[in-house]
């Protein structure tokens, strides 16, 4: 929630990226409020990690990029971690080294000096007690960082954002390499968050996807082709003709496994090579 009570919201408009002359992301709008939990998924190369770049000023942004009322276009990134977004990246960004505790005090910002940072403590705030309760972390807040399992890691990384007070948490494949248990505690989590945060995740797993997804945007060659329910996706004929190989999956394989995920006829897929360098910018 925003100071006056409005849920949050992340609004995009006319958003482009461009690397030298090749465009990534080519005229995106995409409105995600809090309450939602918004999949953003597409073949490889879409331009789907390049959007949340772009929101945190990690990818050079045209267009406008507002988060209750706030232009982040332009903005740099700290300041656009002031206004309460965070991402999170494929591979966890944790301190290693440092235990669980360690890691959601720094992301807590306390103001104490590292030589206290790192001294055993006695004593825990109660929002770190409670993103650590949120996050399933509470047995582990001893352990380093760096012996945490993948997802395990992937919550650490979530909770740091949480103890930031973040209100718009941009997740990038947050399930990929985790267990099934893993998986589905990480569902029920982001279930949890959706409901006072704004939250974007991108993803491959259709699986993940068809269970926990309350909206879902398809992009494709840095184009936002499709929007809405999982079941208006699925039904979606660009969607279908995306994943039955018109356009960049990596491999044959991935191609007819997201094909079979999203419930459509695997055999059907012929083609999955990416064709990005048709996206040259004229
Ligand atoms: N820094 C960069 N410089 C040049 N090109 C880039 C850069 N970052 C991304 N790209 C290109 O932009 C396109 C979109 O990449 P992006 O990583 O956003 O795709 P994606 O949809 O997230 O794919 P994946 O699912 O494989 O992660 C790709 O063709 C990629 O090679």
């Amino acid at each position: 929630m925003t100071r006056d009570h409005r849920p949050s919201y992340l609004e995009i408009r006319d958003l482009r990226v461009v690397f030298d002359k090749f465009v990534a992301v080519d005229g995106v709008d995409l409105r995600v409020e809090q309450g939602d939990l918004r999949f953003l998924i597409g073949p490889n190369g879409a331009g789907k990690t390049t959007t949340i770049d772009a929101v945190t000023a990690l990818a050079p942004a045209q267009g406008s990029i507002n988060h209750n009322g706030h232009e982040l276009v332009g903005r740099k990134t700290h300041k656009i971690v002031r206004y309460g977004v965070g991402r999170t990246f494929q591979t966890a960004s944790v301190f290693e080294d440092l235990t669980v505790l360690q890691n959601l005090d720094i992301a807590a910002g306390l103001r104490r000096r590292p030589r206290e940072m790192l001294r055993h403590r006695t004593g825990v705030s109660a929002r770190i007690t409670e993103v650590m309760k949120t996050t399933g972390l509470s047995d582990f807040q001893e352990t380093k960082a760096g012996v945490l399992s993948h997802g395990q890691k992937q919550w650490l990384e979530i909770g740091m954002l949480m103890v930031q007070d973040a209100n718009v948490l941009l997740l990038d494949e947050p399930v990929a390499g985790m267990s099934q248990d893993e998986r589905d505690a990480t569902g029920e989590l982001l279930r949890k968050l959706a409901a006072d945060h704004v939250v974007v995740v991108v993803e491959h797993d259709m699986e993940f996807l068809r269970k926990y997804a309350q909206s879902v945007t398809v992009m494709a060659a840095g184009k936002i082709i499709a929007e809405g329910t999982v079941a208006e996706v699925q039904a979606n004929p660009t969607v279908q003709e995306i994943y039955l190989g018109t356009a960049g999956t990596k491999s044959l394989e991935e191609a007819k496994a997201e094909a079979e995920m999203l419930g459509l006829d695997p055999e059907a897929v012929t083609v999955g090579v990416p064709s990005a360098t048709e996206r040259e910018e004229h």
